[in-house]
């Protein structure tokens, strides 16, 4: 697209992309009007902190891999991570010691099971999967600094430059956790039991609940998303905030293990690479396009956001975002975008 040379060119330049916008809005505004009278689900609350949630919320948002972003909804309201964050810290390990090392630690297998399963490969004793909560906890650990604080800086850094705005830990939300968290440690010992975590263990599980504990919005999420489908740059502030070469392997494993024990509906149904967390999120990452952010606390069975969920699979049959199916004559929304700035 050529620079606007004056002000004529630049509000014209304006009015088509408020023209592409208009359609894209109307589909996310009738999927929002859809789902948001599904009352299923339920908020979780074996983290305390979590149960506070009005389970009313519900926010959907695209955001482009050249800086557009599509919202309805409750986008700006805060929530925890979760799960989500174990995506983007797997990346940040992958860059602390590269591939070989860290699929030593850490397998790429799902699991079948749930989000908790207190399982490890019996064969090699790594955890399963960096999503499922043993191979984020084992993840987390191969998190380098020279002491606690730096690690958590470390963390922190890397989801501020996803998000393109300082993240900071939801302090209640964090004690919560760590109160609570037996399951987890239970989980850490049998790993640190196997050498699959190290001396480090215990302050390892402090940086996992931090990193659970991150307040992000929806439109966090989809720009987080973005900038995966970007290949690792943030399209708001162009800032790199993870390596190419790794953002494959970030997404192979959302695809296949993103969804916990639904994981394998999810990359059969819907085809997105995505990763959701019992916040309520789900951040969903179309290659080469944009990010989809979708929040809302109600979750299934398995822990996802049943509106979430509900949304994605919308999204991906109007749009056609299946990634198997991508590859034929681009998606329905770019064709949609580029019909539109033709004219
Ligand atoms: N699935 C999730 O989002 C789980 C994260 C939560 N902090 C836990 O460890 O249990």
């Amino acid at each position: 697209m050529a620079a606007p040379s004056d002000e004529r060119e630049l509000d014209m330049l304006l009015g088509r992309m408020k023209a592409a916008a208009a359609p894209i809005r109307e589909v996310l505004r009738e999927i929002h009007a859809k789902h948001a009278s599904n009352n299923a689900g339920k908020v979780a609350d074996y983290i305390p902190e979590l149960a506070k949630a009005d389970p009313r919320w519900f926010g959907i948002s695209i955001a482009t891999t050249d800086g557009q972003v599509f919202e309805v909804g409750d986008c700006k309201q805060t929530f925890t991570i979760q799960s989500i964050s174990k995506a983007f810290v797997y990346g940040l390990a992958l860059e602390d010691h590269g591939l070989e090392h860290v699929m030593s630690k850490v397998g790429v297998e799902p699991t079948g099971e749930a989000f908790n399963a207190i399982v490890l490969d019996e064969e090699s004793n790594r955890p399963f999967n960096p999503m499922v909560n043993a191979g984020a906890i084992a993840t987390a650990d191969l998190i380098k600094g020279k002491d606690y604080p730096e690690r958590v800086n470390r963390l922190l850094a890397m989801f501020s430059k996803f998000c393109g705005r300082e993240v900071y830990v939801d302090n209640t939300v964090f004690m919560s956790e760590r109160v609570t968290g037996h399951r987890n440690r239970a989980i850490a010992h049998l790993m640190r039991n196997f050498g699959m975590v190290g001396e480090k263990m215990e302050e390892s599980l402090e940086l996992y609940f931090q990193q659970c504990s991150i307040l992000v919005t929806g439109h966090d999420l989809a720009i987080m998303g973005a900038t995966l489908a970007n290949g690792g740059v943030n399209p708001l502030t162009g800032e790199r905030a993870i390596q190419q070469k790794y953002v494959k392997y970030l997404l192979g494993v959302m695809l296949s293990c993103g969804m916990y024990d639904y994981a394998g509906e999810w990359a059969f149904r819907v085809g997105i690479p995505s990763k959701s967390g019992v916040g309520g999120g789900i951040v969903g990452v179309v290659p080469g396009q944009f990010g989809i952010g979708v929040f809302s606390p109600p979750l299934d069975a398995k822990g996802n956001s049943v509106r979430g969920v509900a949304t994605c699979r919308d999204l991906a049959d109007r749009f056609g975002l299946h990634c198997l199916e991508t590859g034929f004559e681009g998606t329905k929304l770019k064709q949609m975008m580029a019909a539109t700035r033709a004219g």
